[in-house]
């Protein structure tokens, strides 16, 4: 049922390996045109272009799109118990993932008298966009608080498209994992209008807009924007990177799997099959050396679609030119095409998993074994499930407290330490003909600054 790759006698280079592998037929580079008019609008109609785009795309014209607080509260109080456990426990586990990933300060002795320390500074203010199109992400609330919040981010928003049957508001589950987190900014707004109104700020429309601004403004731009959805999401993101900050391009979901013979084919059909239900462009990937694998994943996946309540969305996955099988004629070989992919997730079913997972280089996360699912990852693993797409894990990385910190270096040298710098500093300055930059240290030499 999954369309072939075979490359087992071939010889490709990386980038010839990646012009042959299965991509989607709408990338981010072609969602582009379709929100740049968008973003535009509402840079320049703020609140009053959010609700036209909303009513638009999502169905429903927003009356409140900054959240009163009192909603946030009524979806604590309402949450499923069981719900509320398993966020909580997500919670839990993020905090210990993320803790582990703040660097410390470090002091360096270049010289006598010359240290440069390493400091991480997180930035101010920071837009963290939550999906709610097809589906509801409060996993995705976690994910992207946590990693602010171990950060020490000052100013967290949160944004999340309005849902029609739920009177223009966010989904009560995003909103309650807000509350749970003490996330009080939010915003009904989804798509590039979210991404843009997180970067430029909106102004007011309405009266309750009014209301709910402070000096004119409805919602101040953010310094840094993180977090997933489609490829609308991912487009607009990089269409708004270098007026702000971005944590990476986390469009439409894909897991490839890397699985020689010993692998379980029931396992690696739930597997793909549980990321193609994220959206029609999701893409599910097998890489393996073994036709019979092949064979078997394909006769698991069609009855497990079969029964599968999001089939028809998870077809279109499985069925677009996203997913296929590759075959390889050795684990060597899978390798290689595993980093050409560079896929969001990574899973490894092969004899010698950890040892195989070590070699990979281009992932957004790699799971390791028959039992760490992409769907462990997805909640509760204590990783973050905010990854790469697009074959962007080749040179971004997954979301982390790294996307909220600068690392900023502070130089502090003395006077003996700056004079033996002088005679090495003035040749450099000649040789580039900037003789001011010798002449500032020889100012201070000389005693005259
Ligand atoms: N890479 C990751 O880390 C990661 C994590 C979780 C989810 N995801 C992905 O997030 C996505 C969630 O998608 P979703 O649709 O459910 O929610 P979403 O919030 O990402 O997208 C919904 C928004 O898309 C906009 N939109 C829809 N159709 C449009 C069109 N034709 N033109 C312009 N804008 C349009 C609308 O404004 C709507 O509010 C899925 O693709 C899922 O795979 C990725
Ligand atoms: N698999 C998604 C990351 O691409 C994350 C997610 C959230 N909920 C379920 N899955
Ligand atoms: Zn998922």
């Amino acid at each position: 049922m999954l369309t072939r790759i075979d490359l087992r006698d071939t010889d490709l280079t990386p980038l010839q390996l990646a012009q042959r592998l299965p991509r989607a037929a709408l990338d981010v580079a072609s969602a582009l045109a379709t929100v740049e008019p968008i973003i535009s609008d509402v840079r320049a109609r703020g609140a009053a272009a959010l609700r036209d785009a909303a009513e638009r795309l999502d169905g429903v014209r927003p009356e409140r799109l900054r959240v009163p607080q009192q909603a946030i509260q009524s979806a604590v109080e309402g949450l499923d118990p069981a719900v509320r456990g398993a966020l909580e426990l997500a919670i839990a586990h993020n905090r210990a993932g993320h803790a582990a990933q703040m660097p410390s300060e470090r002091v360096t002795r270049i010289t006598e008298g010359g240290i440069i320390t390493q400091r991480w500074i997180p930035v101010r203010r920071v837009g963290l966009y939550v999906p709610g199109g097809l589906a509801v992400y409060p996993s995705s609330v976690v994910m992207n608080v946590v990693a602010a919040q171990v950060a020490g981010v000052e100013s967290v928003v949160l944004a999340s498209p309005p849902q029609a049957e739920h009177g223009g508001l966010p989904h009560p589950t995003i909103l309650a994992a807000c509350g749970l987190l003490g996330v009080t900014e939010v915003y009904a707004a989804g798509g590039a209008q979210a991404i843009a109104m997180l970067a430029y700020g909106a102004g007011p429309e309405t009266q309750a807009d009014e209301e709910a601004s402070a000096g004119g403004v409805l919602c101040e731009p953010v310094d840094v924007i993180s977090g997933p959805g489609n490829v609308y999401v991912a487009a607009a993101k990089r269409a708004v990177l270098g007026d702000v900050g971005i944590d990476a391009e986390a469009g439409p979901t894909e897991i490839a799997i890397l699985a020689d013979a010993s692998a379980n084919p029931e396992y690696v059909a739930a597997d793909l099959l549980s990321q193609a239900e994220h959206d029609p462009n999701a893409g599910s990937v097998l890489i393996t050396d073994s036709p019979a694998l092949a064979d078997a994943v394909d006769a698991a996946l069609e009855r497990r679609l079969a029964a599968t309540r999001h089939r028809e969305r998870a077809a279109r996955a499985l069925g677009g030119a996203q997913s296929g099988v590759v075959l390889v004629r050795d684990i060597e070989q899978g390798i290689a095409v595993a980093d050409a992919y560079a896929a969001e997730h990574l899973e490894i079913h092969t004899e010698g998993a950890p040892d195989v997972a070590r070699r990979i280089r281009n992932a957004g996360a790699v799971f390791v074994g028959p039992y760490s699912p992409v769907p462990l990852g997805d909640y509760l693993a204590g990783s973050n499930h905010v990854l790469p797409t697009g074959g962007t894990a080749r040179f971004a990385a997954g979301l982390s407290v790294m996307a909220y910190l600068k690392p900023v270096q502070m130089i502090e040298y003395s006077a003996q330490a700056l004079g033996a710098m002088s005679g090495p500093l003035a040749a450099l300055a000649q040789a580039e003909d900037l003789p001011a930059h010798a002449e500032a240290v020889g100012a201070r030499l000389r005693g005259r600054d």
